[in-house]
């Protein structure tokens, strides 16, 4: 990629590689955008030698910083295994040090499986599972010891491999026997003793011994590796998992100590939640998974038995599943095709086609550039989202966020979508919506373009599926897929909700809740007058009030053309103004509602841990144990800042 200039050394020279560059021209490289800041260090996007790579950027403030990153240059320059991330350049000579690494595409396997909820197969798991493994014995064979192995420090490139990544903490075992746990916890750090920087995020991931600060082994690393695996497994952060029993200790919730946590974790044996074989998890694995997080270091298998364990169980794996993908059960008899055809278009696609972005919004023009005026107060966001399909066979909801919506820092756009007679509607609404916004938003007011968007999307949808009838030639004349929907938008200190259906948006304001939609459901005695009148009969059906022959509980969606225009796709609007006394917006589907009230909402997330993702993903663990059959989104969305204690413990 890049030439190496002899004498190829860091500028101590006690770095050295015969086929990595330890120096670069200035001329040779480009930092572009940061991608991860922690405490230690940048990590940015960059070229080199117009290659795309990732450079970290370490905080070098003392002495000891400096001969840390003189070791993790060191090591690194010596590993050479496709499971660890490759070093591809260094730059090690005043002023600049920066460790150049091949580029991984789809980011942390923490995020993956947090932020995009990515709910890997089996035999994905599997996978994974066996290149760690092997990128951990090539290490332990070398002698290192990672010290650090958790999710946030797993990178996966484009084929969702993974890559162990971050040598900060690694050693060789020997040098680690002369290295007391108290001197590589505190460099001389203000707060001193067990720092927090390196608790915080990892702590769930350390095994007991280190817990208890005895030294660390390379069987640590077989129970980090455990954790992980698990977590991969589930996709449930450590502790945070609800089925468990409540003296089983949601440990992440505020009211859990890092003391309370390391004490369970020690004395009393606490581990997360297995994995639970419903999922098609092999029972090899999740017998193996428990002896990697045994109490007695001693008791944990080799990183050369679990290589071993793990190929035979893909092996198994392998000849169990493969044959079911070509099996008859899957082939669609002649008549079905077509209809198959029509129901498994990308209605995603469809949506996004319909709603182009426009010139206009091309162009250098601003959303709602003169709307409000920019001395009120400013709320400070942070969201997350969860979607499950509970108990339901099919997922029919669907959801997005739009955070900083066209690159307006102020302007944030959020939205749920709960399918009917088919997830058509709501796949389709999901990205025609906020193209239909978006492209509103330059020539009317907010509330004018959330009207405009709900209108556009049902018109868009309702002429797709005429379209695609008459060029597909199915005869197929009574299916009528619809979706309810709800959708935030906050414009600097403004929040504007439009409501069509049964999905809820509530905000926490002064501690209790204040609904920013009515519900559209023909129990509804004004919605059941609105639509008799336009013509469709509503009647009671077993146990409410149904609206037409399709009997619909919902007054309003977009879609369900069979019902149009009497249940309307016309969105009512909620406006309020935003104060310091608003603490947070939750929007769910009514999967959410059914089986939660408003308070409840608020008080379930005022005692778990401030983060909006883990916030939603308890909201609806939380209904699928209080027995909601539906599918559940939740979006949670922080208006206040959220300190990292809060977030964390
Ligand atoms: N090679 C890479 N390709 C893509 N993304 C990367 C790469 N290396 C690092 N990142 C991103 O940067 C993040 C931080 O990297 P890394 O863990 O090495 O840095 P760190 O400063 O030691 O972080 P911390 O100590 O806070 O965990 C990773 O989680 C990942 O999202
Ligand atoms: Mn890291
Ligand atoms: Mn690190």
């Amino acid at each position: 990629m890049v030439e190496i200039v002899e004498p190829n050394t860091c500028v101590r020279g006690c770095c050295t590689s015969s086929t990595i560059p330890l120096h670069l021209p200035p001329s040779s490289y480009a930092l572009l955008a940061p991608i991860a800041r922690g405490s230690e260090s940048t990590v940015y996007d960059a070229r080199l030698g117009g290659a795309r790579v990732a450079v970290k950027k370490p905080v070098l403030s003392t002495a000891d910083d400096l001969d840390k990153f003189h070791r993790e240059l060191q090591l690194l320059c010596k590993l050479d295994q496709p499971g660890v991330a490759k070093l591809v350049a260094a730059h090690a000579r005043p002023p600049n040090y920066m460790l150049f690494f091949q580029f991984y595409e789809s980011r942390n396997l923490a995020e993956k499986l947090h932020v995009q909820e990515w709910s890997p197969s089996i035999y994905q798991v599997l996978t994974i599972a066996c290149d760690l493994a092997k990128a951990l014995q090539y290490l332990h064979n070398l002698g290192i010891v990672h010290r650090d192995v958790k999710p946030a420090n797993i990178l996966l490139d484009k084929d969702l491999r993974p890559h162990l990544a971050d040598f900060g903490l690694a050693m060789y075992k020997k040098d680690l026997k002369h290295v007391s746990v108290e001197n590589w916890k505190s460099s001389g750090k203000p707060t001193g003793g067990f720092h927090k920087r390196n608790m915080v995020g990892t702590l769930i991931y350390m095994a007991p011994e280190i817990l208890r600060k005895d030294i660390h082994t390379e069987k640590s690393d077989v129970y980090s590796f455990g954790i992980s695996i698990n977590e991969l497994l589930t996709g449930v952060v450590p502790y945070t998992d609800l089925r468990a029993e409540a003296q089983a200790h949601t440990v992440l919730e505020m009211s859990y100590t890092e003391q309370q946590l390391t004490a369970a974790v020690v004395s009393e044996g606490l581990r997360p939640i297995l994995a639970h074989h419903d999922i098609g998890a092999p029972s090899d694995l999740l017998s193996l998974i428990k002896r990697c997080w045994d109490p007695n270091p001693l008791h944990r298998p080799s990183f050369d038995d679990i290589v071993e364990e793990l190929t035979f169980i893909m092996e198994h794996v392998e000849k169990v599943s493969c044959p079911s993908l070509v099996s008859p059960s899957n082939q669609c008899q002649n008549g079905m095709m077509d209809l198959q055809y029509f129901k498994e278009l990308n209605w995603y696609d469809q949506g996004e086609q319909s709603a182009r972005i426009t010139n206009a919004a091309k162009s250098n023009m601003r959303l709602w550039a003169s709307s409000f005026n920019e001395s009120h107060y400013h709320p400070t966001l942070s969201w997350g989202s969860f979607a499950t399909c509970g108990r339901r066979e099919t997922m029919e909801d669907t959801h997005f966020m739009l955070p900083q919506m066209c690159n307006e820092n102020d302007v944030h756009a959020f939205g749920i979508f709960d399918g009917h007679r088919g997830a058509a509607a709501a796949e389709f609404s999901a990205r025609a919506l906020p193209g239909f916004l978006q492209n509103a938003g330059y020539t009317c007011s907010p509330t004018d373009a959330l009207i405009k968007a709900f209108t556009r999307t049902d018109e868009a949808f309702r002429d797709g599926l005429v379209l695609h009838r008459n060029s597909k030639r199915i005869i197929q004349k009574d299916w009528h897929p619809g979706c309810t929907a709800v959708a935030a938008l906050i414009v600097r200190n403004k929040l504007f909700v439009a409501n069509a259906g049964d999905c809820r948006a509530i905000l926490s304001r002064s501690g209790h809740p204040f609904p920013m939609s009515k519900d559209h459901v023909a129990s509804c005695a004004d919605e059941r007058t609105r639509v008799i009148k336009e013509g469709i009969k509503v009647k009671w059906l077993v146990d409410t009030w149904r609206v037409g022959p399709a009997a619909l509980q919902v007054t309003r969606s977009i879609g369900d053309d069979d019902l149009k225009p009497a249940v309307t796709a016309r969105p009512e609007i909620t406006e309020t103004s935003l104060t310091a006394d608003d603490e947070f917006l939750v929007m769910a589907s009514d999967g959410l509602w059914d089986v939660l009230s408003n308070e409840d909402v608020i008080s379930i997330i005022k005692d778990t841990v401030k983060e909006p993702a883990m916030c939603s993903k308890r909201l609806a663990t939380e209904a699928v144990e209080r027995g909601s059959k539906d599918n559940i989104t939740v979006i949670v969305v922080f208006l206040r800042p959220v300190s990292t204690a809060e977030r964390i413990y």
